[in-house]
């Protein structure tokens, strides 16, 4: 299949009736809006960081009457009853042939090639559904359009302070999806067969017959990652694909599958490029962040580890910024040997609370210094704050 698909265009997310995101997502995480669509019924904003755009749609009438497949543009209706991200747009060289491939496959095309202009130029879309819950794909060229969004939109000026603020977020480093049981190996194979993405492999320790499995200590998950097929895994978008492997349903990925009612996106990782700053702008903004097990920063040579990336221990355990030195995953073929490299590779991580009132989406930080994986030390860490944050929720 010759289909070449680059870094997402845009994540959308969808919101039921009466609730509002966009303005959060503007005041508290400083994303510029840039676009705006509005018809009676609903309302289209995108706003923009860097090169991470994110579509929000509000229904502004209520169901069942509100609204038909067609009101949002770029895209379908999940008919959410949460809020959700349900559609990843990436751009595509070629609409009708991947849509063709896509057919072939037995996939569903909820909007067939479908070409969208105003005096800016015209764009071709068409969307897929994926076989993850509610997750489908809006499939764009707009190499034909000069306008600063898509046809359709109204641009909105941007505000003179945005620069200036401290946040430096430059694009989507990964989406991660929660599958069902079983369910993460069936995707992978869909979106390798259907889209022609890699797998990457996330941690030496993953081996390429099972995937990353972390189990013990509370945990018990597998991981699984793909890259799309024209960037690097330091700097292109990964997929992450995620399965509980535990007996007992208190945790966070189980959690998702009921309150999400299925599978479908669970965070987007935010690439930053500085992530202290970034993190103190957006707490001073707002922004509420996971705070990790007091035991991390002491516990198992943290501190040392953390000093020999040459970060500072107390200023990461005061904002909540996890540090680990093991995540060199790296582009595999399944049997490829992997070893770890000597350099002093790192990334460091933090993640918001679930953005809605469900323990549904959330939004996370992640500041790459080389390496391109994750490391178990850092997921541990974050199983362990949700646990301990969901049993204060109860
Ligand atoms: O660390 C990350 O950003 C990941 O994407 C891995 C991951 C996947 C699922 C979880 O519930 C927690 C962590």
């Amino acid at each position: 299949m010759a289909a070449s698909l680059s870094r997402p265009c845009f994540i959308s997310l969808h919101l039921p009736y009466r609730q509002r995101w966009a303005q959060d997502l503007a005041n508290t995480f400083r994303f510029q809006p840039v676009a705006v669509r509005e018809t009676p019924r609903v309302r289209q904003l995108a706003l923009r960081r860097g090169s991470a755009v994110f579509l929000i749609n509000e229904h502004l009438a209520p169901g069942p009457t509100g609204t038909s497949s067609h009101d949002f543009l770029y895209d379908i209706d999940p008919r959410p009853t949460l809020g959700t991200a349900s559609n990843v747009c990436f751009e595509v060289d070629d609409v009708p042939g991947l849509c063709k491939h896509l057919q072939s496959q037995g996939c569903s095309l909820p909007v067939p090639p479908t070409e969208v202009r105003d005096d800016g130029g015209s764009v071709t879309y068409g969307v897929a559904s994926s076989i993850v819950g509610n997750v489908s794909h809006t499939l764009l060229d707009r190499s034909r359009y000069w306008g600063p969004f898509l046809p359709g939109f109204q641009p909105i000026e941007e505000a003179p302070s945005a620069a200036r603020d401290g946040i430096e977020i430059t694009h989507f480093d990964h989406i991660t999806y929660v599958c069902p049981r079983g369910g993460t190996r069936a995707a992978l194979d869909w979106y390798q067969r259907c889209f022609g993405f890699r797998r990457f492999l996330l941690n030496p320790q993953e081996r390429p017959a099972e995937g990353y499995v972390l189990g013990g200590q509370g945990v018990s998950m597998l991981l699984l990652a793909l890259q799309d097929t024209q960037d690097t895994p330091a700097c292109g978008c990964k997929l992450v694909l995620a399965e509980s492997l535990s007996e007992d349903g208190a945790n966070q990925v189980d959690t998702f599958l009921e309150q999400h009612g299925g599978a479908g996106i669970q965070h987007v990782g935010l690439c930053t490029t500085d992530i202290v700053t970034t993190t103190r702008a957006l707490q001073q903004g707002g922004v509420h962040f996971f705070t990790p097990p007091a035991t991390y920063y002491s516990q198992g040579g943290k501190a040392e580890e953390i000093r020999g990336a040459g970060q500072d221990p107390q200023m990461l355990a005061e904002l909540g910024i996890l540090l680990d030195t093991t995540a060199l995953g790296h582009m595999g073929q399944p049997g490829a040997h992997v070893t770890q490299s000597p350099s002093q590779e790192y990334l460091m991580q933090i993640f918001t609370h679930p953005i809605f009132s469900e323990e549904t989406f959330f939004l996370e930080l992640i500041d790459r210094r080389g390496a391109p994986g994750f490391g178990e030390g850092n997921i541990r860490a974050l199983w362990k704050a949700v646990q301990v944050y969901m049993d204060q929720q109860q």
